[in-house]
C-alpha cells in the first residue's frame, strides 16, 4: 500500500529534544503506537463499536487528533451508511498528508473531512459522538476544562465523548507500579532500555498526564451526567462521557 516502518526513532543515543509529531514520527506511527499504548487495537475497535451505538442520523462524529485515522475508520466501519459525517482533525501536517493516504485506501460510504487545524480551533456542532484517543494529554493542562466544556456544548442530547488519556496514579508508589509494568510491556515489544529513557525524556515537556480523579472532575463539571471508565491496562485508560438524553415530553 504505502511505506510504514518500524520504529526505531530513539534507538541511538542523542541530544533529546521536546518529542514532535514530525514526518519521521508519522512514517513509523502505527508500529510505534501498536508497539507503546497496550490495548491500542482493543481501543481503536471497541470506539467503532460506541460509536455504531451511539452515532445519530443526521449527526456530526468527530475524531480530534486523529493522526493516521484509526479511529475514523474505526466508526466508518460500525456506523450505518450515508446518515451521518466525520470531522477529523489533527494540527500535524505529515499526520494528516498520510491520513489522506489511508482514508483513500479504505473507501467508505460516510463522508470524511479531514482537518489540518488545531482543535482549539475546531468548532463543535451537533455532535453526537466525540472521539480523543490520546489526544487531550497533548493540550496545555490549563487549556483542558475549556475543550472539553466546548465539546459537551457541541454535543446533542444523548451524545457521547470517548476520552482515552495516559494517567498518573493518586499515590507515588502505585504510580511508579503502574509506570513500571509499562515500560515492561514496551521492553517486550522490543524496546531497549535506551529507547524507553530517551522517548520518556521527549514526553516529559510535551505530555503532561493527569489523575482519574482529575478527568472524571472535568467531565462532570462540564455537565457530563455519566462517566464510565470502560477499558484500563496500566496507566492508559478509556471514558465513556454521556451527555444526559433529552427528557420525554
Ligand atoms: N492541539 C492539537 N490540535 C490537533 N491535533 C493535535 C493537537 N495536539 C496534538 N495533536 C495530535 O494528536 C495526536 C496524538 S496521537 C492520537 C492517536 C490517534 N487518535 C489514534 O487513535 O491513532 C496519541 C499519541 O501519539 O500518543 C497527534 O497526531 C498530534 O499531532
Ligand atoms: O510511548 C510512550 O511511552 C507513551 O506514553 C505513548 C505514546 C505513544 C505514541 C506517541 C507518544 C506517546
Amino acid at each position: 500500500m504505502f511505506p510504514s516502518g518500524k520504529d526505531a526513532i530513539y534507538s541511538q543515543a542523542r541530544e533529546v529534544g521536546d518529542f514532535r509529531f514530525d514526518a519521521s514520527v508519522a512514517e513509523v506511527f502505527p508500529d510505534m503506537i501498536q508497539r507503546s499504548v497496550p490495548g491500542y487495537s482493543t481501543i481503536v475497535d471497541a470506539i467503532g463499536q460506541l460509536a455504531g451505538r451511539y452515532a445519530q442520523p443526521g449527526s456530526t462524529l468527530y475524531d480530534l487528533g486523529c493522526s493516521l485515522g484509526a479511529c475514523t475508520l474505526a466508526m466508518r466501519r460500525y456506523i450505518e451508511a450515508n446518515t451521518c459525517s466525520i470531522v477529523a482533525v489533527d494540527n500535524s501536517p505529515a499526520m494528516i498528508e498520510r491520513c489522506q493516504l489511508h482514508l483513500n485506501a479504505f473507501k467508505g460510504d460516510t463522508p470524511v473531512n479531514l482537518q489540518l487545524a488545531d482543535i482549539q480551533d475546531v468548532a463543535i456542532d451537533n455532535a453526537s459522538v466525540v472521539v480523543m484517543n490520546f489526544t487531550l494529554q497533548f493540550i496545555p493542562q490549563t487549556e483542558r476544562d475549556a475543550i472539553i466544556q466546548r465539546i459537551y456544548a457541541g454535543l446533542r442530547p444523548g451524545g457521547i465523548l470517548i476520552l482515552s488519556e495516559k494517567i498518573r496514579h493518586d499515590s507515588d508508589a502505585g504510580n511508579e507500579l503502574l509506570i513500571d509494568l509499562h515500560h515492561e510491556f514496551k521492553r517486550r515489544n522490543g524496546y531497549s532500555e535506551l529507547e524507553i529513557s530517551q522517548k520518556r525524556t521527549a514526553l516529559e515537556n510535551v505530555m503532561k498526564t493527569d489523575s482519574l480523579a482529575i478527568h472524571e472532575a472535568r467531565l462532570r463539571d462540564a455537565g457530563f451526567s455519566d462517566v464510565v471508565k470502560w477499558f484500563q491496562c496500566f496507566n492508559f485508560c478509556s471514558l465513556v462521557a454521556i451527555k444526559a438524553p433529552s427528557p420525554a415530553l
